[in-house]
């Protein structure tokens, strides 16, 4: 992934790497003075020097805190900056990708990359920012001045220093594989406490409480058994590092000690050799914390770059406008079969709907009802064979006005908070009068005569409304817009025969009828439709009106016999 391409300010970037380096540069100078202090100011007593070196001491502390005040300002701002580009672009990104591409990720595994593999990468930039510009400097500049002190001392040092790296390398590959297990076992632990939210009717009807508190116990032990070989891990590399160098620097003072004593070295050398070896040990952690932050980092650069880097299935290449009059459908031996499915759940469909006309599909549950409207929206590419709109080919449209030009109400009606006239409005603009003219003809009078009307607020997923009122708002949200296709899929289900009826009845009287598709399992729905299509065993078992299909087909005939028996005719 190209992460420079998120860094939008990239001045103040390359400026926050500067202030480090100079924070860098005033903290090296502090034990040459420190060794000038206790040489000419304490030993030799040249109290004017001392005083100077003091001073000197005070104004370059000073001032490399205010460098690290201004690069940390800058490093704050650039980080977040690149955070909310990141997620700004996953979330463009998955607007972009077509159902089946977001059928290959979790909601909470995209849920997991948008939020936290953006804040391990912010992590990995604000540290970057704070510690790889000083750090490596820090390293090299203690080491180029041991080496200016004591060559002989610091060769003791270099030494030593490829044990460390080694370390450093091992510590990172066993992080980074427990890395990736902890993000896939998040993802996991996600999944249930969504499960648990989302059907938390479900589960205590079901009286699964009990198993789903196991389930949750299983999948938060592993994720925490992760974590503490993750924590293990740091905790065993920073002490390791201490000691390292703690035993390095006992060396250094041992030998140093001996030239002192022989008059090779002065005291004050020795000094400076021992805070050259603190700045450098610190560095060092410094590093090695970089290095740990850097694998989490890595681990979510691949987990964003997976969807950053995704090709959408569904591409919008063309920009042919449909306009809104009644279309004309035309299914061209279109089969489609699932990723991961083995046989087609449509094969070999041909039909053709004439502008203006309604159509019904039923069939047997699982069917392929739902898909082949989703083929019809773009949701999904087809398998082999081609779909026509006014003679032209599907994806000769612009997808975003294609589907403007569609009025869907779908089986599971999904309303978004805010507000009931948001909800039916959505990006357009309606007059009142449409609205209550659309309103009356999904029959939503718990909102007509409702005293806040389309201002009554829609809790998340609109669960304060019955399962029958929010198809309802689902079906005004359909009537309303002015469209060339109208899709209703099993929308009649949540509804009671009456309403039902009612709705049938303002939708046939309606002029200028878009061109209609009814899916249902309810006969009763359909039967008005100019044909009706069976659909059985994923392929068109016939396609004809309700009377003809009761004379010479028998799946209708004994659908239609099973409800009239169970009493559903209306
Ligand atoms: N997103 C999906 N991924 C994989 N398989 C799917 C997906 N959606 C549906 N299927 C499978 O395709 C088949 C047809 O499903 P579809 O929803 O089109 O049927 P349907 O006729 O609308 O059913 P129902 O009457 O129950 O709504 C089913 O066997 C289902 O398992």
């Amino acid at each position: 992934m190209d992460s420079m391409k998120y860094i939008k300010y990239k001045k103040e970037f390359f400026l926050g790497f500067f202030f480090k380096i100079i924070e860098v540069g005033f903290e090296l100078f502090l034990p040459i003075f420190m060794a000038i202090l206790m040489k000419d100011g304490l030993k030799n007593k040249n109290y004017e020097k001392g005083f100077l070196m003091a001073g000197l001491i005070l104004v370059f502390c000073v001032l490399g805190y205010l460098s690290t005040v201004y690069a940390h300002r800058l490093t704050a701002k650039v980080s977040q900056n690149y955070a909310q580009n990141l997620r700004q672009a996953l979330f463009y990104k998955i607007q972009d990708l077509s159902i089946e591409d977001l059928e290959e990720f979790s909601s909470s595994s995209l849920t997991n990359r948008i939020n936290t593999d953006v804040q391990q990468m912010q992590n990995g930039l604000a540290m970057t920012m704070r510690i790889a510009s000083r750090a490596p400097f820090l390293m090299i500049g203690s080491i180029v001045a041991l080496f200016i002190v004591s060559p002989k001392v610091a060769l003791i040092l270099l030494c030593s220093l490829p044990l460390l790296l080694v370390m450093l390398l091992l510590v990172m590959k066993v992080s980074i594989k427990n890395f990736k297990k902890f993000q896939n076992q998040n993802d996991k632990l996600i999944d249930v406490v969504k499960d648990n939210t989302e059907g938390a009717r479900m589960i205590r009807a079901f009286a699964q409480v009990e198993h789903e508190e196991n389930r949750f116990h299983k999948k938060n032990e592993t994720l925490s058994l992760i974590l503490v070989k993750l924590g293990k891990l740091t905790s065993f590399s920073t002490p390791f590092t201490m000691l390292a160098m703690n035993i390095v620097l006992v060396a250094m003072i041992y030998v140093g000690s001996k030239d002192v004593y022989n008059n090779s070295m002065q005291q004050e050398q020795l000094i400076q050799i021992i805070n050259y070896v603190t700045q450098l040990t610190l560095s060092i952690v410094s590093v090695m914390n970089l290095m740990m932050l850097y694998t989490k980092a890595g681990t979510a650069s691949i987990r964003i770059k997976e969807i950053l880097d995704k090709e959408p299935t569904v591409i919008n290449m063309n920009n042919e406008k449909l306009d809104s009059t009644p279309a004309k459908i035309e299914f061209r031996d279109v089969s489609y079969t699932y990723k991961n499915h083995l046989q087609p759940t449509l094969n070999h469909i041909n039909f053709t709907i004439l502008p203006g006309q309604t159509i019904g599909i039923v069939g047997l549950t699982g069917s392929g009802k739902t898909t082949l409207v989703d083929l019809l929206l773009r949701f999904y590419n087809t398998t082999t064979g081609e779909i026509l709109i006014n003679d032209k080919k599907i994806e000769s449209y612009d997808l975003f006005d294609l589907r403007d030009k569609i009025a869907y109400a779908s089986q599971k009606a999904s309303l978004l908070s805010g507000n009931v006239e948001k909800n039916i409005k959505m990006k357009n603009e309606y007059t009142n009068i449409k609205i209550n003219e659309a309103l009356n003809e999904a029959q939503a009078n718990f909102i007509l005569n409702d005293s806040e009307g389309i201002s009554k607020t829609v809790n998340k997923q609109g669960n304060n409304f019955s399962g029958g009122q929010k198809q309802r708002l689902a079906l005004t949200r359909a009537l309303v817009k002015e469209s060339s296709i109208l899709i209703l899929d099993d929308v009649f289900s949540a509804l009671d025969y009456v309403t039902d009826y009612k709705i049938r009845k303002q939708l046939d009287s309606k002029e200028n009828k878009p061109t209609t598709i009814l899916i249902s399992q309810r006969l009763s729905s359909l039967m008005k439709a100019d044909k009706i299509i069976v659909i059985d065993n994923a392929t068109i078992a016939a396609i004809d009106t309700h009377e003809n299909l009761l004379k010479n087909n028998e799946l209708y005939k004994k659908l239609y016999e099973t409800q009239i028996q169970g009493g559903q005719e209306s």
